[in-house]
């Protein structure tokens, strides 16, 4: 198939590109650079620099690559930052979003896979999450997520496209080539690497004393091998609706801080700060439905092996992609 992919310079979308050029898919990457990373692009696809907030450019890039399936990677991520500035969220996040939305129907293209998040739903009433749980966001960033879903599904209704949401919890690992580089960084594995790495004294614990077997946040983080193998089975034709995807496994900050330790051998010092504004205790994915209707079954669901991938990655790749963005 042709998959445009928006957002593929980026850390989910950069793997993603790579397993469908694996695959045999021709693709191609519409990114403007901003929070990615050139070579972070399959050298197998085709690049497109431009931006979504450019109507004109992701228009033009739609109707010269002419694509069977679009996947919508690219937006702002950061939660705490969306709860600062809000407005280019909504910009970068809906009104980008609507731009490739409309692109997608004037040329014709009925399958859009959606970069969603576990953040739709807010503090969920139960855990494990299935999706039928609430969609109550309580950021900005869960906010932006959730109206472009909403946008999807009258385009559904009203358009006939088949709209895909996948809502991702904790992206984490790494493949050989492409790996984790934010800038800044915020992501707990990352971060708790840069200390083995040299690049930190220490990592903090935002708060220890929440009401969990060690106090600290649970988490499901699940490889990035895995979500982007959810997107090739999500091009299968009549695929649609909200899927959770993570392992089913919750992990608290105190044990992936363990686990980096097991890996790398470094005593890697932690130290506890307080709470980090807006962080759930718990989110855990109940993604049978993933399992079920995708056929999908993480390959990589033990924390280890996703540390240990993201470890190799960081190792080899100590300043990230270089280019200092
Ligand atoms: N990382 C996670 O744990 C996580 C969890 C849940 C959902 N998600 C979602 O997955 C998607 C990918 O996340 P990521 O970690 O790879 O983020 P990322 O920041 O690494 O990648 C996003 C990419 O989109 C590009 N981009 C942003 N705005 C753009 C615009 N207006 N026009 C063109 N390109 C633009 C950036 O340059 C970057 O390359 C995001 O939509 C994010 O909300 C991520
Ligand atoms: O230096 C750090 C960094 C993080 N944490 C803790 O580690 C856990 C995981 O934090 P991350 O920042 O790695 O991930 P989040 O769960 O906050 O964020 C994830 O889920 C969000 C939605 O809730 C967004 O989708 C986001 O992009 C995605 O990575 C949290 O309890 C956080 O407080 C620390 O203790 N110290």
């Amino acid at each position: 198939m042709k998959v445009l992919v928006a957002g593929g310079a980026g850390y989910i979308g950069s793997v993603t590109t790579q397993l469908l050029c694996d695959e045999g898919h021709e693709v191609c990457v519409f990114d403007n650079g901003e929070r990615g990373h050139r070579a972070a692009v399959d050298e197998r696809a085709a690049f497109v620099q431009g931006d979504l907030r450019r109507a004109d450019e992701i228009r033009g890039a739609m109707m010269e690559f002419s694509p069977d399936a679009v996947m919508h990677f690219a937006a702002y991520i950061e939660v705490g930052e969306s709860m600062k500035q809000p407005v280019p969220f909504f910009r970068n996040n809906v009104s980008g979003g609507l731009n490739l939305l409309e692109a997608v129907l004037e040329a014709g293209v009925s399958k859009i896979i959606f970069s969603s998040t576990c953040a739709v739903y807010g503090t969920p009433e139960r855990v494990p999450m299935d999706e039928s749980l609430p969609r109550r966001p309580e950021s900005v960033y869960g906010e932006s997520k959730l109206m472009f879903e909403r946008m999807l599904e009258w385009a559904e209704t009203i358009h006939g496209i088949e709209p895909v949401f996948l809502r991702y919890f904790n992206a984490a690992g790494a493949t050989e080539k492409f790996g984790e580089a934010h800038e800044p960084e915020t992501h707990l594995i990352p971060l708790v690497l840069q200390v083995p790495l040299g690049r930190r004294d220490k990592i903090f614990i935002f708060g220890d004393d929440y009401d969990t077997p060690d106090g600290t946040c649970i988490r499901d983080y699940i490889h990035i091998r895995d979500l982007a193998r959810a997107h090739l089975l999500a091009l299968n034709p009549g695929t649609r609706g909200a899927f959770n995807l993570g392992n089913g496994s919750g992990y608290s900050v105190r044990e992936v801080i363990e686990t980096a330790r097991a890996v790398t051998g470094h005593p890697v010092p932690a130290e506890v700060r307080p709470r980090r504004p807006g962080d759930c205790v718990r989110l855990v994915a109940d993604a049978s439905r993933a399992r079920r209707e995708l056929g999908w079954t993480p390959e990589h669901p033990g924390l280890q092996s996703i540390v240990a991938d993201a470890w190799n990655w960081h190792r080899a790749h100590p300043e990230g992609y270089g280019d200092c963005d």
